[in-house]
C-alpha cells in the first residue's frame, strides 16, 4: 500500500501549479474503506490563497464523502523528508486518529513515519468547545 501511495503522490506532484515558489509537493492518502486520493499544491497570484498538496488530497477525499484517513503520504524534493506546514497539520488532525500513519518522504525515497499527535501535539479539537464557560 505504501508503494502505491508513493506512486500516487509522486505522480500528483508532477501536476503541482507552482509558478511562484517552483516548489512541487505531492500527497496521497488511503481512507478508512481503502479508497485512494492524491493531490498537489496549487498556488495563486495572491500568495496566501495557496492550497498545499496535503489539503488538496484531504479535501478531495472529504468532498467525496469520506471522513477518516488511515494513511497519508507526502513528498517533495527536500534534503530529508518534507515537513507539513501548521495549517495542514491542523487539517490532518481533524480527520486522522492516533492509529493513522503519516509518511513524510522526499523524491529520493527517504521516509519518516509519524503520527499526527507527533506532528501536532495539543491540536485544537471539536471537544475543546464543550469546555466553554
Ligand atoms: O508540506 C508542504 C509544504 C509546502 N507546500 C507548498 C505550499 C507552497 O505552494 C510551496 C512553498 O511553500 O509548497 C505544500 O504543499 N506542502
Ligand atoms: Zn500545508
Amino acid at each position: 500500500m505504501t508503494n502505491q501511495l508513493q506512486q500516487l503522490a509522486e505522480n500528483a506532484r508532477t501536476h503541482a501549479y507552482v509558478p511562484y515558489s517552483t516548489f512541487q509537493v505531492g500527497a496521497s492518502l488511503e481512507t478508512e474503506d481503502g479508497t485512494l486520493y492524491s493531490g498537489c499544491n496549487i498556488e495563486n497570484a495572491s500568495y496566501g490563497l495557496t492550497n498545499c498538496a496535503e489539503r488538496t488530497a484531504i479535501f478531495k477525499a472529504m468532498s467525496e464523502g469520506h471522513r477518516k484517513i488511515k494513511k497519508l503520504y507526502v513528498t517533495a524534493d527536500t534534503k530529508g523528508p518534507v515537513s507539513p506546514c501548521g495549517a495542514c497539520r491542523q487539517v490532518i488532525a481533524e480527520f486522522m486518529d492516533q492509529d493513522g500513519e503519516v509518511i513524510l518522504a522526499n523524491v529520493n525515497g527517504e521516509k519518516r513515519s509519524v503520527t499526527i499527535q507527533q506532528l501536532l501535539p495539543g491540536a485544537f479539537e471539536a471537544g475543546d468547545m464543550d469546555e466553554q464557560k
